[in-house]
């Protein structure tokens, strides 16, 4: 069973005076610990695809199918809990709370759902360790720089082992040298536990990154390698 099928996906926007379609007829498959980058001009559509993806919008039509669960067919409220256990996200600006601790950050989660297990607990220390940041558990997100923050934000998308992790410009504001440093968690920890995940980003050096290289073109996606991106 592939991690994500997408097949006929398209997606437009209605406004009183007209209709703007972003997407037409895109297709994707993805495996189990694969990694995608997807590049295209500003407005091209890549967000509105990412969160299509990430059940926080819906499609005009066509399938999606999520580790073999197909969302848009379920509740909301089922839809909800599908996308906390099976879909992690990390974003450009890290939405941590600012009011909340880096280890209480990464348990945001899990706290939805109330106090947090001892293994989720666990899992959540072992996740800061891995990106670096165990002596900064008690800080607060305004005392660690933007990289430090971002790693926060890989940590927490990691934190249900989800089936598919979407990253939207999760080095938009980072130098080169915290792009590096960004760019070996998100390609290694996620592949390590067989997330699909789908990088979005402007970066041509953070897209070469990634096992699988795709455009987003003329509303469809398109495989590109190296120079074609
Ligand atoms: N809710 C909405 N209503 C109407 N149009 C929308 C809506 N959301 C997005 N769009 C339009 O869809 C198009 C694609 O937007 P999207 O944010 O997906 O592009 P993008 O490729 O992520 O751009 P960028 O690289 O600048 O972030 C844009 O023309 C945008 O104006």
């Amino acid at each position: 069973m592939s991690r994500l099928n997408v097949n006929g996906l398209c997606k437009s926007f209605n406004s009183a005076a007209e209709t703007i379609s972003v997407l037409d007829n895109v297709n994707l498959t993805m495996e189990a610990g694969e990694n995608l980058s997807i590049v295209g001009p500003s407005g091209c559509g890549k967000s509105t695809l990412l969160y299509i993806l990430g059940t926080l919008d819906f499609p005009t039509a066509g399938r999606v199918e999520i580790d073999g669960v197909e969302p848009f067919g379920l509740s909301a409220s089922a839809v909800a809990k599908f996308r906390n256990e099976s879909i992690g996200f990390i974003f450009q600006d890290h939405h941590l709370l600012p009011q909340l601790t880096i280890s209480e950050n990464v348990l945001l989660p899990a706290l939805a759902s109330g106090v947090p297990s001892s293994e989720v607990v666990a899992r959540a220390e072992q996740l800061i360790a891995d990106v670096g940041l165990s002596e900064r558990v008690h800080h607060l997100p305004g005392q660690l720089s933007g990289g430090e923050r971002q790693r926060v934000a890989v940590a927490r998308g990691l934190l249900h082992r989800p089936k598919l992790l979407l990253a939207d410009e999760p080095t938009g504001n980072l130098d080169r040298a915290t792009t590096e440093t960004i760019a070996e968690l998100l390609f290694d920890l996620p592949r390590r536990e067989g997330a699909a995940l789908i990088v979005v980003t402007h970066s041509t050096w953070l897209a070469e990154q990634a096992g699988r290289q795709m455009r987003l073109e003329n509303r469809q996606l398109v495989e590109g390698q190296g120079a074609n991106l």
